[in-house]
């Protein structure tokens, strides 16, 4: 029998009414999520990538319910939170945690640290006032921060210490699912893989589920079993890290692949440069919205959206051409429309 999946989405959509242009006209939309169907695994981690402005901080807050989707169904842990009302999402909320990309701005700098993290389990009715301390000193040593720091103020840590108060945070209703989004991109590189390591421990440990949001296609190697790539409020691809680095299939993988420094020999051979700018995701290209970008589109791909579908070696890739797209990364391109 095969496992339920802690968290399912079904065709979700987030779209953005933006009201009229300047020029009057018909009410705007923006579909920065656009029918994204996928499962995360318990105890798994999946990477989100692609780059700024395609969706990815969109659909974390949706899977967080801080933004309610505009279309499809979700089940966590086997309920719906869309359908639940303010209290019971509340108490749901206790097992699905967010860990925010600027650790200082999700923080308030008017309280000491220990009342930061206090906060959390106060407003949960977690137990006595002792108990609370207690457990306040024991997630700060969960995520390696000093006792003598937590009298301290905000402002007066480096960036690194101030997003292990958000992990502790995130961490002390002992959830089951964290949506981690861009939990380094705002750190000095020094610090970046402390901190992953400490995200990599702690979901270990605690056997989380984990939504690992990041633009950077290293950061998420690091961290991902499986990874979904998206485009324009879109998945394009997405499998098992190990399969998408050596044998990524979409061209537009290949192009987030061409940016790594120093990723696998078999990931770099037949990568390619991204040509153009992202067009806007208010008047998004017909049929395959990387079209536009893709050195291989064809008429097809301007009238006809390619569906997200399972290919070989176990990954779902969204380009009506994946099967002709080398599998064996040392073959090139040009091969594709011979
Ligand atoms: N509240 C909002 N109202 C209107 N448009 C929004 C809103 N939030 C996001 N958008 C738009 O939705 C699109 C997707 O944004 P989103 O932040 O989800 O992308 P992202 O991939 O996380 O990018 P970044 O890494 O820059 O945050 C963008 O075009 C953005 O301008």
């Amino acid at each position: 029998m095969t496992e339920t999946p802690f968290l399912s989405l079904r065709g979700i959509g987030k779209t953005y009414a933006l009201g009229r242009s300047h020029f009057g006209g018909p009410q705007r939309f923006l579909h920065a999520v656009d029918d994204v169907t996928l499962d995360v695994r318990r105890g798994e981690t999946l990477g989100l990538v692609g780059e700024s402005g395609c969706g990815k901080s969109s659909l974390a807050r949706v899977i967080m319910q801080l933004e309610r989707p505009t279309a499809g169904t979700m089940a966590m842990d086997g309920i719906d939170p869309t359908q639940l009302g303010r209290r019971a999402l509340k108490d749901a909320r206790r097992n699905f945690q967010m860990i925010f990309q600027d650790p200082y701005a999700s923080l308030n700098p008017r309280m000491k640290v220990r009342a930061i993290i206090a906060e959390v389990l106060r407003n949960y009715r977690t137990g006595s006032e002792d108990e609370i301390a207690a457990r306040v000193e024991e997630l700060a040593g969960q995520v390696g921060l000093g006792r003598h720091l937590l009298d301290r103020f905000p402002h007066e840590l480096s960036g690194g210490q101030c997003q292990r108060i958000g992990i502790a945070r995130a961490i002390a209703l002992k959830p089951r699912l964290i949506v981690a989004d861009e939990p380094v991109s705002a750190l000095d590189v020094s610090i970046q893989a402390q901190i992953l390591n400490l995200i990599v421990r702690l979901q270990a440990e605690m056997g989380l589920t984990l939504v690992f949001v990041s633009h950077d296609m290293s950061v998420v190697s690091h961290v991902a079993d499986r990874v979904a790539v998206m485009y324009l409020g879109r998945i394009v691809e997405m499998g098992e890290t190990d399969a998408i680095f050596n044998a990524p299939s979409h061209p537009y993988t290949r192009t987030l692949l061409a940016a790594v420094p120093s990723p696998t020999p078999a990931a770099r051979t037949g990568a390619l440069s991204l040509k153009g700018e992202l067009p806007s995701p208010l008047n998004p290209p017909s049929g395959c919205h990387f079209r536009t970008r893709c050195p291989y589109a064809t008429d097809r791909c301007a009238a006809e959206r390619p569906m997200l579908r399972p290919i070989q070696g176990g990954r779902q890739v969204a380009c009506h051409f994946a099967e002709a797209f080398p599998t064996n990364p040392t073959k090139s391109f040009e091969t594709v429309h011979a």
